[in-house]
């Protein structure tokens, strides 16, 4: 395994990583192999699918984790959905529905787009009486769906409604990961639930910009001015991090200490194979010595 981080080394320039916490906790090893992966001349980025926070709030995170990272080097999947409205020129005078939290809502301001819902509709509650119409916005023409702990009725029928009656209303999948790991006792339902009852009651299928569509890998590429084959993915998840490394043309290094077991990994059932494997992040420090 050495011999092939060694390789990986040499061959990336740009590495884009996600492993880098569980919880509230710093895995052990990642700031020495950060700083070290730096040290070889090597350009980090952080890609998330988790929406829930703006890049400027993971930026509030990594330095309270006690890690120097710039919000140019993070990419989550809620500025994603801003940065591809942005590069369909979506017009400034609509407006967007949102279903998800408040990173979403923070990078839509950013990007100058008007927006509506998201935690302020986490309690509103329908009250089925006879004739009871719902009202929409008629202005709405993109709903974006991210993870969300306050996801309800009264979103889904907003967002539906926006969707089928506004002509042209996009619909906007931040990621439709089916499970994420709030806390490490069991996994739970993730944002691909969410997304999942608006392709029910919409009967469409929504445009994915998180992981494992090439958009981010495509912007970021583009961004930083280098060649998709240049680009490592390293990553803990094989249907999200390594299928996106796979469909961007990239490198891809799963590491073993996340949510993918080696008998998953393995198994006959699986078919997405990584380029190369390692037990943790941490295992690139063993190269240290080797003239790379
Ligand atoms: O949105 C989510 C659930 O759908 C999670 O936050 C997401 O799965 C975490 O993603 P990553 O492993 O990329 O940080």
């Amino acid at each position: 395994m050495l011999m092939s981080l060694l390789t990986l080394l040499r061959l990336s320039f740009l590495t884009v990583m996600v492993i880098i916490w569980k919880g509230d906790k710093l895995i052990d090893g990642v700031p020495e192999t950060l700083d070290m992966l730096r040290s070889k001349g090597k350009r980090l980025v952080f890609v998330t699918n988790n929406s829930t926070k703006s890049r400027k709030q993971y930026g509030k995170k990594f330095e309270t984790l006690g890690l120097t990272v710039t919000e140019e080097e993070i990419f989550a999947s809620s500025f994603a959905a801003a940065a591809y409205l942005k590069s369909i020129d979506f017009p400034k005078d609509k407006k967007v529905y949102v279903v998800g939290e408040d990173g979403i809502l923070k990078e839509l301001e950013l990007a100058g787009f008007q927006y509506l819902g998201g935690p302020e509709d986490g309690g509103k509650k329908i009250e089925l009486k006879p004739g009871f119409l719902m009202e929409h916005d008629k202005d709405v023409g993109a709903v974006v769906v991210g993870f969300d702990r306050y996801f309800n009725y009264y979103k889904v029928q907003y967002g539906t409604l926006c969707i089928r009656e506004n002509p042209g209303c996009l619909f906007i999948a931040t990621n439709r990961d089916a499970v994420t790991h709030l806390t490490d006792a069991q996994e739970w339902a993730g944002g691909g639930s969410m997304v999942g009852a608006f392709v029910g009651s919409t009967q469409r299928e929504p445009l994915v910009v998180g992981k494992p569509s090439t958009f981010m890998m495509d912007y970021l590429a583009n961004k930083f001015g280098i060649q998709k084959s240049q680009i490592c993915m390293v990553g803990d998840r094989l249907d999200t991090d390594i299928l996106f490394g796979q469909n961007g043309g990239c490198k891809t290094l799963l590491v073993l200490s996340g949510v993918t077991s080696l008998s998953m990994l393995q198994s006959p059932n699986n078919s997405i194979q990584p380029d190369f494997y390692t037990n943790k992040i941490s295992d690139f420090l063993s190269l240290k010595a080797a003239a790379v």
